[in-house]
């Protein structure tokens, strides 16, 4: 079998048109613009590079984008300050603070001073209280997107065998959770899980986020099974380029899989659509009108 590729990249656009529509309804019925702010701490290139495609998609679906950058040494107290005043801010119903933070910031304080209903990220404890009890939440980016594109591939995920390999906060257990409120049978698997091999192999649906390289091998999916690759990892090639490259082995894998998705093009769009999707939801939710159907967990 040769798996069918899910386009992440051509997903992402069709979700990024219907929000877009959306945006314009709101625009013209509501005078309402959805804003984002988008604040990053600290020179990384590779974050440098995320926060800029943000901006630009955020522009192109009609919405406001705002960036604020701060220094490497930037004081927790001024941080503190700046996302209190994006709380206040009206024009703001969306606010993301890039990832990891420099270590003398403390992540979950950071985070957790965040209004939870502008938590386009869903990193805030109330968002993963509320996701964790069925609750209506803000979902976090990336398993949104890798929902969206299992239920569009399979239609009803219900009783479905589903391994999760990977425990972080960002994806592994809030892709659990969705999982599991989608009626699939749910393993979380991680560094530490015995007989990684035989786990994978009972699953129909395997979602890979650990970072690792290559880290499953073809021999590991059960043959139809679909395959979700959330890796995103740059390696060294022998000319001496750099490549991008999933936590999943492609080309082993996609020979057994039914359906995977490629790295790039898969779920590093779909990361962004959904964020978008998350500040139109914001926006909605924040003036008491209807929610864009389809575009939320
Ligand atoms: N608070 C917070 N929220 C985040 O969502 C967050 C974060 N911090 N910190 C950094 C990571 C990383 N991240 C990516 C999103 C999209 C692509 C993406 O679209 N990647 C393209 C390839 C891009 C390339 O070529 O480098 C693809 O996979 O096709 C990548 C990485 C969001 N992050
Ligand atoms: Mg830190």
């Amino acid at each position: 079998m040769t798996a069918q590729v899910i386009d992440g990249k051509a997903f992402a656009a069709e979700v990024r048109g219907k929000v877009a529509e959306h945006v314009a309804r709101l625009k013209e019925k509501h005078d309402l613009v959805p804003g984002l702010a988008v604040v990053l701490v600290g020179e990384d290139p590779a974050s440098q590079v995320y926060v800029r495609s943000k901006g630009k998609q955020t522009t192109e679906v009609g919405m406001k984008s705002v960036e604020h950058r701060l220094d490497a040494d930037t004081s927790e107290a001024d941080l503190l300050a700046l996302i209190d005043t994006l709380n206040k801010d009206e024009s703001i119903h969306g606010i993301l603070v890039q990832l990891p933070l420099p270590k003398h910031l403390n992540e979950d304080l950071v985070i957790n001073s965040i209004d939870p209903a502008k938590d386009v990220d869903g990193f805030h404890i109330s968002n993963v209280g509320l996701l964790g009890t069925g609750q209506k939440s803000m979902v976090p980016c990336t398993p949104l997107g890798c929902l969206m594109m299992l239920r569009d591939h399979h239609g009803s995920l219900s009783g479905m065998n589903a391994v999760v390999i990977g425990r972080s906060n960002i994806v592994g257990k809030p892709m659990a959770q969705l999982l599991l409120g989608d009626s699939c049978t749910v393993t979380i698997a991680h560094s530490r899980t015995k007989d990684l091999a035989d786990v994978v192999r009972r699953a129909d649906i395997v979602v890979a986020a650990v970072g690792r390289p290559a880290m499953v091998p073809g021999d590991w999916i059960k043959e139809g099974a679909t395959v979700i690759d959330v890796g995103i990892n740059r390696i060294e090639t022998e000319d001496g380029k750099t490549r991008l490259v999933g936590d999943v082995d492609y080309e082993s894998c996609a020979a057994r899989a039914g359906a995977i998705t490629p790295v790039p093009g898969g779920v590093g769009p779909m990361t962004i659509a959904c964020l978008l999707a998350n500040t139109l939801t914001a926006a909605c939710r924040a003036n008491g009108l209807e929610e864009p159907e389809g575009l939320t967990a």
